[in-house]
């Protein structure tokens, strides 16, 4: 099993599709549009902040389990992992609460962690990482118009946002669940250009052979 990360408008959507259609293997996609819960958190993120994390939780579980099930080289548009950075940003900005964070981190180290003896398949061989700056992040975010994740329409959202992309870095290098490798979103712009989307495949391919 393989797995993205990367910020809000990152491209993991894209790549994943890419690279399922390049390996011959599933794509497991984050549901958006029909995430009841995502408008509300955006809305009133301490009310619905904690709820959001357990629906994502559920939703990432049960699709970790079907890609392990179907496949060797399925793809999840989205690390379980990250989550948690999300979370704790939303409580460091006084959004959540930090028990709250805490109950669920060990709740996700709890469903992670396999039983003594039984192998470990709940965790992917390879994650990759789209990073983007800033910037592109913005870009992406206003070009892509999903209204809930406007700043135009929730100014708030600019300092999230920000601070979100500015974790990530910090959380890539503490990353040590499986092997992992950066893609240079800004780089390769791999949705646009078939010379970057080639390039990007060549990096993933060789990273895959060497595991
Ligand atoms: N754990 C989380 N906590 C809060 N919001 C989350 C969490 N996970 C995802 N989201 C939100 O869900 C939406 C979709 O997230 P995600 O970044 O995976 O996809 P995306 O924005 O389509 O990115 P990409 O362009 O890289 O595919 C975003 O609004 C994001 O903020």
């Amino acid at each position: 099993m393989i797995v993205l990360s990367g910020t809000i408008g990152a491209g993991k959507t894209s790549l994943t599709k890419m690279l399922a259609d390049h390996l011959g293997s599933k794509a497991f996609y984050e549901s958006v549009s029909d995430n009841p819960i995502l408008p509300l958190f955006y809305e009133n993120p301490k009310k619905y902040g904690f709820l959001l994390q357990i629906y994502f939780l559920n939703k990432r579980l049960s699709q970790i389990k079907t890609a392990q099930k179907t496949g060797k080289n399925n793809i999840l548009d989205r690390s379980i992992y990250e989550d948690a950075l999300l979370f704790q940003l939303t409580a460091d900005l006084n959004r959540a609460t930090q028990t709250e964070v805490d109950i669920y981190k060990s709740l996700v180290d709890n469903m992670m962690s396999e039983m003594d003896g039984v192998a470990d398949i709940k965790n992917p061989d390879l994650l990759i990482h789209v990073r983007v700056s800033f910037e592109t992040m913005l870009s992406r975010i206003k070009i892509r118009g999903r209204s809930f994740e406007q700043i135009d329409e929730n100014p708030e959202l600019f300092d999230y946002y920000q601070e979100l992309n500015r974790r990530y870095d910090a959380w890539f290098d503490a990353y040590d669940r499986s092997p992992k490798i950066q893609i240079d979103g800004d780089r390769f712009d791999f949705v646009e250009d078939e010379l970057s989307r080639d390039k990007v495949l060549d990096m993933i391919d060789t990273k895959l052979a060497g595991i």
